[in-house]
């Protein structure tokens, strides 16, 4: 069963190695947990449903407290102290499940006509407050797509399938993989969050040097409105106009629900391996990454880690014996203390991955770069989903972590990967407390790439001041990242936790057009109030 308090499937566990800890505890200092608040204090204080559905809905909407608290937050920080804490704040009045895009008209003319607030809910992995209620003094009804979770249609010839919009990562790939394709999306949330999740949300798996970011892989569908069903034709290309499909893609719940997702998929490949680099320096390391992209190597992936994250990955690894050999093996070519670890994936067709692997490696090779095979990168693919489990193991021993992402041009890249690690690393000194802070680069482009940093502080001796804590260090880094020429997000989207900084990347008019959107679809302000824009 899922957490209902953090990520993922109760019954599994990331244990955090010995070495790990003490890694930690000489960065940071030990942590000292708080404690957890249990599912049945929260949902005592889960207030009477103020919905009165029609007979024809009763049967769709949940008003229990128990899923009404499960779909309250989603997994940012600040979500995981107020599930930690029980302080829950507001709760949806209820949750509805619809089957069918009949169902979820109805259940959009009632909301209308009521004038109750509705949220689409995907998988509710959503790191920016996207799925949260507000008290806006009208009841919340959430709509789970989660039952609409099947593969629909499959054109073999033109290679588009139609998934019900609720279809989470796993059964995307287990259905097409049963007729020998994939859609080759792989956000780290691949385990709970959903095909109509990545399009509301502008999604960017692992894999989208190859498949490209759900951008390129969404290719048109159904989305109901207040305002009637929107259908978007598949078209390879169209000069017809602004594409309606941008309307939609990123559109957060605004616009409206999102039913059915018609994506471009792939056959799979025949090949596919993960191969780890390490390089002396960042320097070096940085340039190689830009000339694989700019080069056009086709790779699937790409992942560089700065200095600070490689130590920490090595340290977190367990198996101590095997990472000093490695680390001994590595000093010997050269990649001493400040080396930093790429990783990157080939796929394709067997030739296409022999030369994508020899192109790979001479490039890495004319940056003084030393291959270490495919074991390091095996590892990383086998346990790329588990990784947000780490969150459970850290909160154990009083850590909180969090990350923030961005994206900038690659004359920008090391000042602005400058500011957000110092403003972090800084951020608590005026509480004597130190910040453990690292960055990797990923999802690349010709003009630039994502900037992904995670940070590490003690929890505080009480809920309020952990929330504190994270507060000064999200804010003052946001503000820095879109005064610096980044986006707020490269992935994670907007939700109401980065709204205020939109403004700064958007621009007055550029604001005016978005508001302008919404309306047109939303007059009264029915769908999920305050995300994306106020
Ligand atoms: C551990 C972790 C790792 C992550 N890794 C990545 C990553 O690698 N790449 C990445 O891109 N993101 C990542 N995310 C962020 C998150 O998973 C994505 O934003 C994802 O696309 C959200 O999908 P979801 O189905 O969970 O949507 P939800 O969180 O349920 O909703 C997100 C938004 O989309 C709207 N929405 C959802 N479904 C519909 C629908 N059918 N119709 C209309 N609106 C809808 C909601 O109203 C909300 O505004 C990560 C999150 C976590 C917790």
């Amino acid at each position: 069963m899922r957490r209902w308090n953090g990520w993922g499937d109760e019954r599994f566990n990331l244990a955090m190695p010995e070495q790990g800890q003490d890694f930690l505890a000489s960065r940071i200092g030990n942590g000292r947990p708080l404690a957890d608040a249990t599912l049945e204090s929260v949902c005592a204080k889960v207030p009477d449903s103020r919905l009165e559905p029609p007979a024809e809905l009763e049967s769709l909407i949940d008003t229990t407290p128990e899923a009404r608290v499960r779909h309250a937050r989603g997994q940012s920080l600040a979500d995981w102290l107020a599930m930690r804490s029980g302080e829950f704040g507001v709760f949806p009045d209820g949750v509805a499940f619809p089957t069918t895009s009949d169902e979820v008209q109805a259940l959009l003319a009632w909301a209308a006509e009521q004038y109750i607030h509705l949220i689409p809910y995907g998988g509710g992995t959503s790191v920016a407050g996207h799925i949260n209620p507000l008290d806006k003094g009208k009841p919340v009804l959430t709509v789970d797509m989660g039952k609409m979770n099947r593969l629909m249609d499959l054109d073999r010839e033109s290679q588009i399938a139609t998934f019900g919009a609720g279809t989470p990562g796993p059964l995307v790939e287990s259905q097409l993989r049963a007729h020998g394709f994939t859609l080759g999306h792989f956000p780290q949330s691949f385990e709970l969050s959903t095909v109509g999740g990545w399009v509301a949300s502008r999604s960017s798996g692992q894999q989208s040097l190859r498949y490209g970011r759900i951008e390129q892989l969404f290719a048109g569908g159904r989305v109901e409105t207040l305002q009637g069903t929107l259908d978007l034709p598949t078209i390879p290309a169209s000069s017809a106009g602004p594409d309606i499909r941008e309307m939609i893609l990123g559109s957060e719940g605004r616009i409206g629900l999102i039913t059915e997702v018609k994506v471009r998929v792939t056959p799979l490949p025949e090949d596919e391996s993960f191969h780890v680099v390490f390089f002396p320096d960042w320097d070096s390391a940085r340039t190689a990454s830009r000339q694989l992209v700019q080069n056009r190597t086709q790779l699937s992936m790409l992942r560089l880690s700065n200095a600070v994250e490689t130590e920490t990955q090595l340290a977190l690894a367990g198996h101590p014996r095997l990472i000093g050999m490695l680390e001994r093996f590595l000093s010997l070519r050269g990649a001493g203390t400040g080396k930093c670890m790429m990783t990157f994936g080939i796929t394709g067709t067997r030739r296409q991955t022999r030369n994508a692997l020899k192109e790979a490696r001479s490039i890495c090779k004319a940056q003084n770069g030393v291959y270490t095979g495919t074991r390091l990168g095996d590892k990383w693919a086998a346990k790329r989903f588990t990784m947000p489990y780490l969150r459970e193991a850290l909160w154990q021993m009083g850590y909180a972590v969090d990350t923030l992402e961005t994206a900038t041009d690659w004359d920008n890249v090391d000042n602005l990967l400058g500011l957000i690690e110092t403003n972090l690393r800084e951020g608590l000194t005026d509480q004597q407390e130190n910040t453990h802070v690292f960055t990797h680069l990923s999802h690349f482009y010709s003009q630039g790439c994502s900037i992904y940093t995670t940070y590490v502080f003690r929890v505080a001796d009480s809920y309020e001041e952990t929330l504190a804590r994270w507060q000064k260090l999200k804010t003052t880094t946001s503000e820095l990242i879109v005064k610096n020429r980044g986006t707020i997000s490269h992935q994670h989207g907007v939700g109401k936790d980065h709204a205020p900084y939109l403004p700064v990347e958007k621009g007055e008019l550029g604001m005016l057009a978005i508001r302008s959107l919404c309306n047109t679809f939303d007059p009264n302000t029915i769908l999920n109030p305050e995300t994306l824009v106020k």
